[in-house]
């Protein structure tokens, strides 16, 4: 049975709990929220679409069955207010709920959502007392994802012919691998059928793809959700197909979003392409970015 959790039950949280069972990824729901009101209210929104849903509401003894426990929880005013605006709050609830999960003795995989994202993964696998295997965050792959969109737009070539990673920080650091991206196993310095493409520009297409949801909409939680349920897929299925996902990269001492392959027990193999050396660098100055935040939140937990 395929037994999937999320924390935090706001926008995203609702969205994914809905699209999961939608595409039929999961076979029960344990869903959890600080709002007692919200929990109940989206367990009779969900079961009015899916009435057959298999749905465990506001009952934390059910996280140690889980196969993959999403952590979606936040404040999208804060965030509205600032890029980092939930720091503090957020790490105070990953603090707060390392109780209950020490209570159980949870095997399966963290997905963490909430922003900082990668500072938060770190924090939630070092308060929580998981294995840094079994607990990602979500990371670049959105930020990955634009990228390869900025480039099938300026290239006009299908989107599955073209591979490469945004590594480093989301929403802070990102750092584009220009190395690692190929468009019909090519790289992006020689010409595409005649057509040379400007590293610059792509770049900037690719933020502002993020740019213009985050307008309209004030955030991105289609995409995210998307990719999330991609993300619990290669889990759940144990395909070991590769994200640039927030993980414990040692190179780096300590978390970062790098590519690696992901798989039923969570981070497999780590995908080390050779980069650039001004590319090492860079991710280099985003490990310390968020490390400096893991030490703020050690900092307000004092
Ligand atoms: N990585 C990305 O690309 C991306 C995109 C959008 C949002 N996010 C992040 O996802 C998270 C959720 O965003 P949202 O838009 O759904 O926010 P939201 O404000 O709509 O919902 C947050 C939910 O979390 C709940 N919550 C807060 N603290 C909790 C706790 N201690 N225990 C249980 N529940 C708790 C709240 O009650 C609320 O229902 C945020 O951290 C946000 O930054 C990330």
């Amino acid at each position: 049975m395929r037994q999937i959790g999320i924390i935090g039950l706001g926008q995203v949280g609702s969205a994914l709990a809905a699209q999961l069972l939608a595409t039929r990824q999961a076979d029960r729901l344990v869903l959890i929220d600080q709002n007692d009101d919200r929990a109940v209210g989206l367990q009779h929104d969900l079961l009015a679409g899916f009435p057959t849903a298999n749905l465990v509401v506001q009952d934390w003894s059910a996280i140690g069955n889980l196969d993959v426990l999403v952590v979606a929880l936040g404040d999208q005013e804060l965030l509205r207010e600032s890029r980092f605006g939930e720091l503090t709050t957020t790490t105070k609830a990953i603090h707060d709920l390392a109780k209950q999960v020490k209570l159980v003795d949870f095997k399966g995989v963290v997905v963490n959502l909430a922003n900082p994202n990668e500072a938060i993964t770190a924090l939630i696998q070092r308060e929580w007392l998981l294995q840094p295997q079994q607990v990602i965050g979500l990371g670049t792959v959105l930020d990955t994802a634009r990228l390869r969109l900025a480039i099938q737009s300026a290239s006009k070539q299908n989107i599955n012919s073209i591979t490469g990673y945004v590594y480093g920080q989301h929403d802070g650091d990102l750092v584009t691998a220009w190395s690692t991206v190929r468009v019909n196993g090519q790289t992006i310095d020689q010409p595409i059928y005649g057509k040379k493409l400007d590293d610059h520009n792509l770049t900037v297409q690719a933020k502002m793809n993020g740019f213009y949801a985050l307008k309209g909409l004030g955030s991105d939680w289609n995409g995210m959700v998307a990719w999330t349920c991609r993300v619990i897929d290669a889990i759940l299925t144990d395909s070991n197909e590769v994200f640039s996902v927030a993980v414990n990269q040692p190179q780096f001492n300590g978390y970062i979003s790098y590519p690696v392959q992901l798989n039923h027990r969570g981070v497999g193999n780590y995908v080390l392409l050779p980069l650039y050396p001004l590319e090492e660098e860079q991710i280099e100055v985003a490990a310390n970015a968020i490390q400096e935040q893991l030490a703020t939140m050690s900092d307000l937990l004092k």
